[in-house]
């Protein structure tokens, strides 16, 4: 039975002033760091084969950290194109002795558009806040020039689908490094929330949430504490 651990980033620089931070790509503040580093030292004795981050640098940066702590093997960012992809080929030995990374803007945090640096409880103040709650959690309604959460699915879904996937179905643990938002939509995916449910649903900074992924199904654990799993979503 293969593991799915998704982790959203640790605090960044942004959470902490309260920003809309979207595709601002700022990174994890001094206590994101210890969140990041707290998960790897939970995840320490897992086996972890493959990584897949957003290409913000602070999922990257929380995907780092909890492998600098995890004894499955060195990661290593498996670049895509051109030079990045050519001159990072290892030849010795240790080619084939690490974890793989894989990084894509399919994962990245939704876009905020127009709301991207201001301050939340600002934007509560001029708008509203039932209105700023819809653009914060709501399924399909859009913030000012930005993506909804449906939006945002058309591109996490299709990569989960292809990329995520078929690497549990190769019986591998699979580390997902990502966002609030990128992860709010794809556990809506994976455990068929409605929009009702969605709406309630926030994922913790730092708190590993896992699967089982056993003949095409995948079963939550829940979420991985030092005392053991919290089971609930908590959604109710
Ligand atoms: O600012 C953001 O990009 C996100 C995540 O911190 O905010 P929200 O909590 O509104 O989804």
């Amino acid at each position: 039975m293969s593991k799915l651990i998704l982790i959203r980033h640790g605090e960044s620089l942004w959470n902490k002033l309260n920003l809309f931070t979207g595709w601002v790509d700022v990174p994890l503040s001094e206590r994101g760091i210890e969140e990041a580093l707290k998960a790897g030292e939970l995840l320490k004795e897992w086996k972890i084969d493959v990584v897949f981050t957003s290409e913000l640098v602070r999922a990257i940066q929380t995907a780092m950290l909890v492998m600098s702590k995890n004894t499955s093997g060195v990661p290593k960012i498996e670049h895509e194109n051109g030079k990045m992809k050519d001159w990072g080929i290892v030849y010795g030995e240790h080619g084939k002795n690490y974890v793989p990374v894989y990084k894509s803007w399919h994962l990245n945090e939704r876009y905020y558009g127009k709301l991207q640096g201001f301050n939340k409880d600002e934007a509560k103040k001029i708008y509203g806040e039932e209105q700023v709650l819809l653009w914060r959690r709501s399924y399909d309604i859009a913030p000012p020039g930005g993506e909804s959460l449906k939006d945002t699915a058309e591109r996490t879904i299709p990569y989960f689908k292809e990329k995520i996937i078929p690497e549990l179905e190769k019986g591998k643990n699979v580390l997902v490094s990502a966002h609030g938002n990128s992860l709010r939509s794809i556990v809506m995916h994976i455990e068929k929330l409605t929009k009702e449910q969605v709406l309630k649903l926030n994922i913790p900074t730092g708190v590993p949430l896992i699967y089982e992924y056993s003949e095409g199904k995948l079963e939550r654990v829940g979420y991985l504490y030092e005392w053991g799993y919290d089971k609930s979503l908590h959604i109710e």
